[in-house]
């Protein structure tokens, strides 16, 4: 497999000769130069799910790196290199929102995001072809993030076939009250997509033992109450609530929202987080950026500079 490095980060891998579409999903063999090797230490390595990727990031002492950005902004072939450029910049999981009409948990940034992206015709279709494309080139896992709307109008089991058939393992549905995730949560396993739920500042104990028992791959916890979006600085009360998540669970906690600089990085892996995600930052750069080639190179920027915050 020929691989020609651009930069130290931004990998131009080329499509693997040996056609690995003959795997299954879980057992794709991938080729990977990790920027942050100091001598570009070329390995095969197997995607594995959620679940594992945290053990394996445990086991170094290390705290997962989680971007999100929204497909089909500013264009999916732009989404398609920032999921390379993101995997190539060290990202542990990566999750990639289907814009919806109606992002009632998102804010002004990732609600532009994805009107930007269906004035395009972004679809769910067209971003299941650009994953099979992509998805083989990749190290990290993917993990799809969508309102409930769209899986009920494909059908929860079509939906979930669909999505494993392109290699994605996890799925994160953040409208979807937890009494209405049976169905979801069976569907997901039968088809080994990871489902996670999540839990929220003001979620009652209760309601969060049931909430991280359910959850699959990891627990997201939501940093603080409102819609997405870069905030100065991240609540204290983080600490707490991921203290008390730790004792209801031993299963990895991820805490998103508001995350945007390198020092709520530093201070949310203080406290005994296992991944930090960053959306809003991320989408910003890529959707509002004068090409997608600046776009992309901002992107990579600000993932060096959370990903080196981070142990
Ligand atoms: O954008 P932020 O503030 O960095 O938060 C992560 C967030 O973008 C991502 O996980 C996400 C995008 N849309 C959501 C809706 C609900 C919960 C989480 C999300």
């Amino acid at each position: 497999m020929a691989i020609a490095l651009k930069s130290a980060c931004f990998l131009q891998l080329k499509k693997p000769e040996v056609n690995f579409q003959g795997f299954l999903p879980s057992k794709r063999a991938i080729v990977s130069v990790k920027r942050y090797t100091p001598v570009a230490a070329i390995k095969t390595m197997e995607t594995v799910g959620l679940s594992e990727t945290f053990t394996r990031l445990k086991k170094q002492g290390k705290v997962a790196f989680i971007p999100y950005i929204t497909a089909g902004d500013p264009d999916l072939s732009t989404t398609a290199e920032a999921l390379k450029v993101l995997d190539s910049c060290g990202s542990d999981i990566i999750e990639l929102g289907v814009p919806y009409s109606d992002p009632l948990a998102d804010g002004p940034v990732i609600q532009a995001a994805a009107t930007r992206s269906l004035a395009k015709g972004t679809n769910f279709d067209a971003i299941i072809s650009m994953l099979k494309e992509v998805v083989p080139q990749l190290s990290c896992p993917i993990a799809l993030f969508t309102y409930y709307n769209p899986i009920l109008k494909r059908g929860t089991e079509k939906f979930m076939s669909t999505i494993r058939d392109c290699g994605v393992h996890g799925l994160v549905v953040p409208d979807v009250p937890l009494e209405e995730t049976k169905t979801l949560r069976m569907e997901a396993k039968n088809n080994g997509i990871e489902l996670v739920l999540l839990t929220t500042p003001t979620t009652p104990t209760n309601r969060m033992k049931a909430i991280v028992d359910a959850s699959e791959g990891f627990v997201y916890l939501v940093s603080s109450v409102g819609v997405t979006g870069a905030r100065a600085s991240v609540s204290d009360k983080v600490q707490t609530l991921l203290q008390e998540i730790k004792e209801a669970t031993t299963k990895p906690v991820a805490v998103g929202f508001g995350i945007s600089k390198p020092e709520h990085v530093k201070q949310i892996a203080g406290w005994g987080a296992d991944g930090v995600i960053v959306g809003s930052a991320m989408v910003k750069l890529l959707g509002e950026a004068n090409s997608p080639q600046e776009g992309l190179k901002e992107l990579e920027n600000l993932t060096n500079s959370l990903k080196s915050a981070l142990p």
